[in-house]
């Protein structure tokens, strides 16, 4: 079998269009632009590349981006302030934090000073909750932003066998609970699984995000699995790669998502999504 690619960068492209749409009704019909606030602390390059990605989807989409960078030196109780502020702007929609902070300021104290109504990345404890108890509410962009991919390939996760290789907050664990929700039968593995490649094997639906370049080669995969690659890595040249070995799993993979051009995506377009509904949420209507 010679796996297909989900084009991610298209689909992203698609459902930002979507919410360009919704958003112009919003203001047609409420005379109101949705608002999110983007948080920078510090110097990170990576981070200072996705915000500037974020800000451009927005003002694509119609939606005001609230910008705030603050010096690396920035204390605790300033950016907790700030957030606070955030909190109380009703022009704000979503606030957004982003990852990782300088080593001084704990990220979850941050998260959870955001007010859970404008949680747009889907982070905080009480967001968590809610997907663990299976209510509605802000899911995480890049587990969000996978489901939206295997819906794309009509994937139907009832009865499949999932196996999510990594557990973070923000990726492994609430994808492993959104894929239970679609009645996937989970396993998540992390550094400590044993025999992972055997684990993985079990896997119709593969998705690996522990932040190893080219972990995941053909003897990780059964044939015909679908392949989900979160991972944005440097190979040995520098260049930027996933946790997926793309062309060993190629022949054996019915789907593979690439990197670039996946979830990454994805994940900017999903932002989008939440800070649209956030919006729509004050005027008493929803997404869908
Ligand atoms: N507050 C948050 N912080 C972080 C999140 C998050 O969802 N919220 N996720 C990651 C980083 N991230 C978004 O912030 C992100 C990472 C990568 C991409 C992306 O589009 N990648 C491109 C490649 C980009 C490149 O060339 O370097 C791709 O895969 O095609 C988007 C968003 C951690 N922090």
């Amino acid at each position: 079998m010679t796996a297909k690619l989900i084009d991610g960068k298209a689909l992203a492209a698609k459902i930002r269009a979507d919410m360009k749409v919704k958003v112009a009704q919003l203001e047609a019909e409420h005379g109101y632009r949705p608002g999110l606030a983007v948080v920078l602390v510090g110097e990170n390059p990576a981070s200072q590349v996705y915000v500037r990605n974020k800000i451009k989807a927005c003002e694509e989409a119609g939606i005001r981006s609230i910008e705030k960078r603050l010096p690396e030196s920035t204390s605790e109780e300033d950016l907790l302030n700030l957030v606070r502020s955030l909190n109380e702007d009703p022009s704000v929609d979503g606030i957004l934090v982003q990852l990782p902070l300088p080593k001084h300021i704990s990220d979850l104290k941050v998260i959870d000073t955001i007010s859970p109504d404008k949680d747009v990345d889907g982070f905080h404890v009480n967001s968590a909750g809610r997907l663990l108890v299976g209510r509605p509410g802000f899911r995480p962009c890049t587990p969000a932003g996978i489901a939206e991919m295997l819906d794309s390939i009509g994937f139907d996760c009832s009865g499949k066998r999932a196996v999510v290789v990594g557990r973070s907050n923000i990726v492994g664990k609430p994808m492993a609970l959104m894929l239970l929700e679609r009645n996937a039968t989970v396993t998540i593995a992390h550094s400590r699984t044993k025999d992972l490649p055997a684990v993985c094997r079990e896997a119709d639906l593969l998705v690996v995000a522990v932040g190893r370049a080219k972990l995941v080669t053909a003897d990780y995969v059964k044939e015909g699995a679908v392949v989900i690659d979160v991972g944005m890595d440097r190979d040995e040249n520098g260049k930027l790669c996933g946790d997926v070995n793309t062309e060993s799993v190629l022949e054996k993979a019915s789907y593979v998502t690439p990197v670039p051009g996946g979830v990454g995506p994805m994940t900017i377009a999903m932002l989008l999504t939440n800070t649209v509904s956030a919006a729509l949420g004050k005027f008493g209507k929803s997404l869908n």
